[in-house]
Formats: structure tokens, C-alpha cells, sequence
């Protein structure tokens, strides 16, 4: 499997993609439902199902684990199936969006973090770099669908994609939430923030970990545009035909040429990251702190 980051990153679960998706559907297409003609075979996993329009060049890809979480399997098959669209020429962009009812992705599965050992503490972090390097640096368009919830790691796959269209419902905040529970971004992704609304709304943003309602995201240039909840779907649709009316060769050079200094910078820190998140995550009040707060989130349910 070609790695966006050369030959350093080999997590077990990314040499073995295949072990973790025995008895799910990756691989095997079936007809979309109301399809049934040329490009309308859809294929999938358990926790991500794409539906290519080969007519187009689209495929929309929707996340389908519980509240989204990223779990190291849900890392794995996006990865696997952002790949598999990468190197058929069919396709020129992504919609990413969510399966989920109110959540787009509810950010780090915090059960990888939590009572955990170190090597899958770092197994999980190096899965969710190249998962961010992967998207960052697609030669194809992405499109963000939010349609619901989207808070810290959910915020990194809207910022990882080309344009960000965010549904009208003030439940669905954006936002980098992360110092509210005692963690702290790391530097490839505060670049991204930054690389998105500037420094000075970053800064302030990161510090007080702001989730902003729809209209604040629009305002601070943290999503493109705001819709009502049934028109997210189009309204991607139509920025995809805007940025798929430019020629892909200059575009795609446009964006490495933009990014490619902020993925570089994690590229030469990778291991150092890795290590920094390891130690940072497993220190005892770390995980005391992680450990409330997905208790505060069980009993919330209740
Ligand atoms: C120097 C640097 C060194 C180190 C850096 C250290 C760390 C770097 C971290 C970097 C970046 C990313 C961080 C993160 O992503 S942390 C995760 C942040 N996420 C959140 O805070 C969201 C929490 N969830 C919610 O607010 C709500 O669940 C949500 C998404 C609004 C949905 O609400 P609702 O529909 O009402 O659903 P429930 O709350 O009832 O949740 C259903 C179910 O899901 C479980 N769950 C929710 N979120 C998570 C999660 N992130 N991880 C694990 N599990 C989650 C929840 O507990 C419920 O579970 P149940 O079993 O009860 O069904």
C-alpha cells in the first residue's frame, strides 16, 4: 500500500487492512439503491459507504460508525477507500458526509486513548496522520457535507477538504474543542486552523477550544457556506461543479503548492509527534481527565 508519507508508517492495522474488515463488505460493489446503471455500483465497508457516479466523477462517501467516532477501524477504511477512489481515474472529487442522524464525526474515538497501552496509543495516532495527510494532500477535490455535529477530530476531516458546506441547525458546531478536555492540538494541526481562519481567530479559538454555531463558522471563514439541513447534499454538489470546472493539472498543483509546507512539517516530525501524543495521553491525569469526560458523555445519554 503506497503511504502518503513514504516508508516510515506501518501500522499493523494498515500492513493488515484486510483483517480488520473480515466479514464486511469492502470490495464487493452492489448496485446504488434506485440505480443500477453505468457508475451507479456502490461499494463499501462496515463503517463507510461509497456511492460512485462514475458519470460525473463524484462519489459521495458517507461515515457510518456510531456518533462517527474515529476509531482505528473507521481511520483504516476511510484510508482504504479514499485510495481506492485516488487511483481510479474515473474519479475527480469526493462529497464526504455522514451516515450518522446529528453527527457529522464526533472527533477521536476516545476508547483508543483511554485505558489503553502505549503501542496502541501510538497506533492509533500514526493511523490518524496519515489518514490527515492523505486527505490534506488528495489530488482530488473533497468536499465536507456537515450535517451535524462535527467537533475536534471531525474538525480535522472538514479542514482536511477543499471547501466545507455546514447544515443550518445551531446543534451542529465546528470547532477545535480540544483544551476544554485537557488535551492539546497538535502543532500540524494548528497550522491547519490557522491556514484556514488566521492566526488571531485561531488563537483565540484554540485557547478557549470554541465550538462555533453555524452562523459564527460562517463569519469566521471556518466553513464556506451555511444551508438549510436538506440542502447540504446540492449545495456540495454545486461547489463540486465549481471546483471541477477548473483543469485538474493546474489545480491540483495550486493545492500542493499551498499545503504542501504545512504536511512537510509533519513529515519530518512524524515520530517525534507520535512519541509527544504517546506520552502526553498516557500520563495518569491524562487519562483521569479522558476518563470523566466519556463518563460525562455516557451518563448525558442517560
Ligand atoms: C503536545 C501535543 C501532545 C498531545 C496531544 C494530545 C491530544 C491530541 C488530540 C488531538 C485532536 C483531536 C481530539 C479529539 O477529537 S478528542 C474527542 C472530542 N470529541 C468530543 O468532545 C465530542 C464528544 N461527543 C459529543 O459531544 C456528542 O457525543 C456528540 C458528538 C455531539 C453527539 O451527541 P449525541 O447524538 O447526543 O450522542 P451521544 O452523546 O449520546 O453519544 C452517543 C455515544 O457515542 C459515544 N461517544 C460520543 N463521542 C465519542 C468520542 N469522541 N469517543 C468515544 N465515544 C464517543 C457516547 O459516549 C455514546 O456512547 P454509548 O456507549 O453511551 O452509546
Amino acid at each position: 500500500m503506497a503511504l502518503a508519507s513514504g516508508v516510515r508508517f506501518a501500522p499493523r492495522a494498515l500492513l493488515r487492512p484486510w483483517a480488520l474488515l473480515r466479514g464486511t463488505t469492502l470490495g464487493r460493489t452492489e448496485p446504488a439503491a434506485g440505480g443500477g446503471g453505468d457508475g451507479a455500483r456502490r461499494f463499501g465497508s462496515q463503517r463507510v459507504l461509497v456511492e460512485p457516479d462514475a458519470a460525473s466523477g463524484v462519489a459521495v462517501m458517507k461515515l457510518r460508525n456510531p456518533s462517527n467516532a474515529l476509531s482505528l477501524e473507521l481511520l483504516t477504511e476511510l484510508v482504504i477507500s479514499l485510495e481506492k477512489l485516488e487511483n481510479d481515474k474515473t474519479f475527480r472529487g469526493i462529497i464526504l458526509t455522514s451516515d450518522c442522524p446529528r453527527v457529522f464525526c464526533a472527533g477521536l474515538d476516545l476508547t483508543e486513548i483511554c485505558g489503553r497501552n502505549p503501542a496502541h496509543c501510538a497506533e492509533y495516532w500514526k493511523a490518524m496522520q496519515e489518514l490527515w495527510l492523505r486527505m490534506y494532500l488528495s489530488s482530488l477535490v473533497l468536499v465536507a457535507a456537515i450535517n451535524g455535529a462535527c467537533p475536534a477530530g471531525g474538525c480535522i476531516i472538514a479542514l482536511s477538504c477543499d471547501c466545507r458546506v455546514l447544515a443550518d441547525n445551531p446543534k451542529y458546531r465546528i470547532g477545535l474543542n480540544e483544551t476544554l478536555l485537557g488535551i492539546i492540538a497538535p502543532f500540524w494541526l494548528k497550522d491547519t486552523y490557522v491556514n484556514t481562519i488566521g492566526h488571531r481567530a485561531s488563537e483565540q479559538a484554540l485557547q478557549l477550544g470554541s465550538l462555533f454555531p453555524p452562523a459564527e463558522a460562517l463569519q469566521v471563514g471556518l466553513v464556506d457556506q451555511v444551508v438549510p439541513e436538506d440542502q447540504v447534499q446540492s449545495t456540495a454538489l454545486s461547489e463540486m461543479a465549481r471546483w471541477l470546472a477548473v483543469p485538474d493539472h493546474a489545480r491540483q498543483l495550486t493545492k500542493n503548492m499551498m499545503r504542501k509546507a504545512t504536511a512537510d512539517r509533519l513529515l519530518r516530525q512524524r515520530d517525534a509527534d507520535t512519541q509527544n501524543f504517546v506520552s502526553f495521553v498516557c500520563r495518569d491525569s491524562i487519562q483521569k481527565s479522558l476518563q470523566a469526560y466519556l463518563e460525562k458523555l455516557r451518563q448525558r445519554k442517560g
